[in-house]
């Protein structure tokens, strides 16, 4: 049963982040008639144009964390980014608030330390090497274990943030600097990784709903900077693989518990899967699915977390996304090229919308399909590359 927003019966959903993939989620709640309440530390929000109302707090602040949770008092507290004062999800999940999909879930994918010795320490699945480290010279010694080329991220960050690949060793100590200054707490551990050659990497979007798991097709992606570019879906893969790579990520689904979509990031080297991370929630590179699929990532995740079942995913044939990317610094930010943007067909765009920039940020993704996976992917980048971001 949901009642309706404003009225004693309404279902309060409280997004924990307010950015783009946020702003989807709470259009999907919208057409259900859900209450949604929006929370990030900045105001105007993408997702928060989008909420009936909505807070301003640091999120990794436990005690303005609390507070906001105790005022709404939602029936479902949906985290959107991972930097999230997770311990308190933690206690209130024990008071009886619904975390999505569950507290541990949150708590144990905000560090990649927790996720990496579940998947490949608890759970056997295959990874790439790695190792954690506290100072530089653990550091060096990590490095000299797992040989070069690696790859070195803060275990707190996201978004490519503080992450840098060493191929010389005369790269070590840049890596270390950077590492420590991109972490989001502000330095600290960080995880060293071997890198893995793969052929295609790969999110596979993985739904837990009351009917069960279900998968989308697999989504390809090309990452810069430790940031996804472009997107698509399907990749072509073989049966073999496919399977290898479903049954992976129904054992990290499965053991994260609760209802929702988990985007499950893998490496394919040959007949080989390797784990990388996962997001319990929906992912960037699943935006392509606002054009891919009848319902897409956004829409899964809110029926799942809602209980409703989901009998079907339709695919609507090869698609694409390509990001659309400014760097500058205005807090009036205009779109030319719009009407350009849309001239083919099967084209969409999405404005995210943000109210401000300070250096690079994503504000918007080009949306397209096409006869294949290459002309979608140009069609897309064509797309993109015709909005002209003015300060
Ligand atoms: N061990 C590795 N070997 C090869 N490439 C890697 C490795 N780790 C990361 N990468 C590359 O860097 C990208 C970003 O890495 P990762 O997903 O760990 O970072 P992130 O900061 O969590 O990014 P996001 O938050 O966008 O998922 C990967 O998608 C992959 O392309
Ligand atoms: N890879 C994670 C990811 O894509 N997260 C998305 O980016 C927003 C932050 O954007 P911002 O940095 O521009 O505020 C987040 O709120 C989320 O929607
Ligand atoms: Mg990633």
């Amino acid at each position: 049963m949901i009642g309706t927003p404003y009225t004693e019966g309404a279902r309060r959903a409280m997004l924990l982040g307010c950015g783009e993939l946020g702003k989807e989620v709470a259009i999907e709640l919208q057409r259900l008639g859900v209450e949604v309440i929006g929370v990030d530390r900045y105001a105007n929000a993408p997702a928060m144009q989008v909420a009936h109302r909505s807070h301003v707090i640091n999120m990794l602040d436990a005690n303005a964390l609390r507070a906001v949770i105790e005022l709404e008092k939602p029936h479902l507290v949906i985290p959107e980014i991972e930097a999230i004062a997770t311990q308190t999800l933690v206690e209130m999940e024990a008071q009886g608030i619904n975390i999505i999909p569950t507290a541990r879930a949150t708590k144990l994918t905000m560090d990649r330390e927790g996720i990496r010795r579940l998947a490949a320490e608890t759970l056997g699945l295959p990874t790439s090497p790695y190792f954690f480290c506290d100072t530089e010279t653990e550091f060096n010694q990590a490095i000299s274990k797992i040989g070069l080329p690696c790859v070195v991220k803060p275990v707190m960050s996201s978004s490519g943030k503080g992450q840098s690949v060493i191929r010389d060793v005369a790269q070590s100590h840049k890596a270390w600097q950077y590492a420590q200054e991109g972490g989001r707490a502000g330095g600290g551990r960080i995880i060293v990784e071997g890198f893995i050659a793969f052929d295609y990497e790969i999110t596979l979007l993985t739904i837990s709903a009351v009917n069960g798991i279900h998968f989308c097709a697999p989504i390809g992606h090309r990452q810069e900077d430790g940031d996804y570019r472009e997107s698509w879906q399907p990749q072509a893969m073989s049966a073999e693989v496919l399977a290898k790579s479903q049954a992976i990520a129904s054992k990290v689904v499965e053991n994260l518990g609760g209802y929702g979509l988990f985007g499950v990031e893998l490496f394919i080297k040959g007949n080989d899967v390797y784990f990388s991370e996962v997001s319990p929630r929906p992912h960037d590179t699943g935006l392509v699915t606002l054009i891919s699929q009848d319902l897409s990532e956004f829409a899964l995740h809110v029926r799942a977390i809602l209980g409703l079942p989901i009998p079907n995913i339709h695919q609507h044939g090869p698609s694409a996304s390509a990001v659309i990317l400014a760097e500058g610094t205005s807090s009036n930010i205009r779109y030319q090229g719009i009407a350009a943007a849309l001239e083919a067909v099967n084209t969409q765009l999405r404005l995210f919308a943000k109210p401000d920039i300070d250096g690079r940020r994503r504000l918007g993704v080009a949306l397209a399909r096409d006869i294949d996976i290459d002309s979608a992917i140009s069609k897309a980048l064509d797309s993109a590359s015709k909005i002209k971001v003015i300060f």
